[in-house]
């Protein structure tokens, strides 16, 4: 389907926004009017400018207040759209969209409203405008679609339609599912945006709180299958306000759109074809008709022809990570080095041309970036995870999608000796590479790992079971557009998320995983956008390694000369007093640091090592009992703990 996107959902001039919107891959905009009033372009130019850059003008909105209104404001009203529809024929636009009336002194008449929208399209038919009536959440009189449908058909004029937008029908708990009652060629425009929820004024959340599809806690899949199966056929528009977004780049705005949308109708296409295979399998029931009365088989009922949709590649089924890649410069790298031995890591082999070692831990792989300068190869940050390699079964698949989803691709290696890695840069500047596991391809990352390294090399000393997560800290206003990447880049789902009272502020943390496996990512993000996690440093980061026994783990870690990061003992005063754990476990928890969490029949066992830079920290972790968190209640306490070491 074409894909547009109103221009207030994008920060900057209308020029910058329009060409944002099309180097994104957008094909058409709404023009919001200010955007239009505060522009230095004439309307022609501004036609020009996007007849230019490939785009269409969809929808001129919003024209505001017009019906339920005495004989006199009418006509007023009537002169006042007569301008906007003569400057419409100057942008080539033909659409206006208008809102329902937010005036307190309009009129609460059906009629009324009725006979004033008619004679709306009547004086907008000559110019070649149809109107396209939008119910606003907090309307007068009209806050629901079906309100507004009704007053269109009362109106009964060729030229007058609805809008639908996704925001005011289910930000107000509406049942969407009776679009499907409305023919599909009365629905003059769509618009489409997400939101969290929020218990607040509709319209405060409207106006500063709505984000992309997916972003968000609406079903926008079943939304958009029931305009579609109304048969309507004009563009996804994406309309969204924003106070992030208007404060962003636009074109890191407009491709976040664009992938959001990109999804949206990707999987509005699977519904539908699930939807499609019920139905066909209710019509073979229905078929079988009992004997003796020949075979009489129920008519079809005719439907207009279902819309195209752009399908993307499947999700890639990551099965886990293959190995996560930190970078440490000169000052920390044996620190770094230090802590994963003390987890029983041991350096096996060395990149064939690349100052990069791997260790292994178990089934844990780590790529240590160990900064060379002779080699050219330094990192100047602290120390941080720079890439995560992510198992696939199709490395080549899994890229086919990502670069569908406007994922950057990350050059590939020239070397012809080296593996052809695939790979995409995050949002955050991580590097996601797609690994194929089959050892005989060339893909494989590990046939680059050639040289055994110096040393003890071999094997390791305790076996930890693979990396359990990856925690990278967002800058508060990319958090949204991160989730949706690593989401349907990778092909996970989110969990609700949590809010967490820090020592150093509130921090948003969402984990997504596959189906409670691997590979688990959880992003953290600082509430208000600032604190020392938003300083040049970056946020903090983490890797977490899964393992059978925490305490086995811990003691060879202190063994190794190595603590780990120390917890209060208020924490075990308290855990001793809300849980059954014995005191004897308590106070062998104690000793290692150890906290706890339990969900249901789950348990959790965690511990973390000491920040080991600025920003970068490890944990170990153990599941038991299906547990399928990620211990953020004890968050604040493992914050409160670095805070504490920090300051120390
Ligand atoms: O908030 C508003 O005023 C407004 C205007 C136009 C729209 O299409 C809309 O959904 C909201
Ligand atoms: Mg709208």
């Amino acid at each position: 389907m074409r894909r547009s996107i109103a221009t207030v959902s994008l920060s900057g001039t209308l020029e910058e926004k329009l060409r944002a919107a099309s180097r994104a891959g957008f094909d058409g905009v709404e023009i919001f009017e200010n955007d239009l009033i505060g522009s230095a372009l004439a309307p022609r130019d501004v036609r020009e400018l996007a007849e230019s850059l490939g785009l269409t003008i969809d929808l001129y909105q919003p024209f505001r207040d017009f019906e339920g209104v005495d004989e006199a404001r009418l006509e007023r009203n009537l002169r006042r759209a007569e301008a906007k529809f003569a400057l419409m024929v100057e942008l080539g636009v033909d659409v206006m969209l208008v809102c329902s009336s937010v005036a307190a002194d309009s009129v609460g008449d059906d009629a009324l409203a009725a006979a004033q929208l008619r004679r709306l399209a009547e004086t907008a038919a000559p110019y070649g405008v149809r109107i396209a009536y939008e119910a606003l959440a907090w309307g007068r009189w009209v806050d629901d679609y079906r309100h507004a449908w009704r007053l269109v058909r009362e109106a009964d004029h060729p030229g007058l339609g609805v809008c639908l937008d996704s925001f005011h029908i289910l930000s107000r708990g509406h049942d969407p599912s009776a679009i499907r009652d409305i023919p599909g060629e009365r629905i003059f425009f769509l618009q489409l945006a997400d939101a969290p929820l929020m218990p607040m004024d509709v319209l405060h959340w409207s106006r500063h709180h709505r984000c992309f599809p997916g972003q968000g806690a609406f079903d926008l899949t079943a939304f958009t299958g029931h305009v579609l199966a109304a048969g309507y056929g004009g563009p996804l528009s994406l309309e969204v306000f924003n106070d992030v977004f208007r404060a962003s780049d636009p074109r890191r705005t407009a491709a976040d759109a664009l992938r959001s949308l990109a999804v949206l109708e990707d999987e509005t296409a699977r519904a539908r074809d699930r939807e499609e295979r019920a139905r066909d399998g209710d019509r073979v029931e229905t078929r079988v008709e009992p004997a003796g009365d020949g075979d009489r088989v129920e008519p079809r009922a005719v439907r207009p022809a279902p819309v195209a949709l752009t399908r993307l590649p499947a999700p890639t089924r990551a099965r886990g990570y293959a190995f996560v890649e930190i970078a440490a410069p000169e000052h920390s790298v044996h620190g770094v080095r230090a802590a994963l031995a003390s987890l029983g890591f041991r350096h096996t082999r060395d990149h064939r041309s690349k100052p990069v070692q791997l260790w292994c831990g178990g089934d844990a792989r780590v790529l240590l970036n160990a900064t060379d300068p002779q080699l050219g190869h330094t990192w100047s940050g602290d120390a941080a995870v720079t890439a995560l390699g992510v198992d696939v079964a199709d490395a080549e698949a899994a890229m086919r999608r990502a670069e569908r989803l406007l994922a950057p691709p990350l050059p590939r290696r020239r070397d012809p000796a080296e593996a052809d890695l695939r790979a995409v840069a995050a949002p955050d500047g991580t590097s996601v590479f797609f690994c194929a596991q089959d050892p005989a391809e060339r893909q494989d990352w590990r046939s680059d790992f050639t040289v055994p390294a110096d040393g003890d090399g071999g094997t390791a000393g305790t076996a930890l079971a693979g990396i359990d997560h990856v925690g990278l800290f967002q800058p508060f206003d990319h958090f949204d557009e991160a989730s949706l990447f690593y989401r349907f880049v990778l092909g996970l789902e989110p969990d609700d998320g949590v809010e967490l009272a820090a020592p150093d502020g509130m921090v948003r943390s969402r984990a997504m995983s596959r189906g409670g496996a691997g590979p688990r990512i959880a992003l953290n993000a600082s509430l208000l956008g600032r604190g020392p996690y938003e300083d040049v440093r970056g946020g903090p980061q983490h890797v977490a390694f899964g393992c059978e026994d925490v305490f086995a783990v811990a003691r060879a870690m202190r063994d190794h000369g190595a603590e780990p990061l120390r917890i209060p003992d208020n924490y075990y005063a308290d855990l001793a007093c809300r849980t059954d754990l014995q005191p004897l476990t308590v106070e062998r928890m104690r000793e290692y640091g150890v906290l706890y969490d339990r969900i249901g029949e789950g348990e959790f066992w965690h511990f973390y090592t000491p920040m080991l830079d600025g920003r970068l920290f490890l944990e170990v972790v153990q599941r038991t009992g299906g547990y399928a968190g990620y211990g953020s209640a004890n968050s604040p306490f493992r914050m409160a703990a670095q805070r504490a070491e920090a300051s120390r």
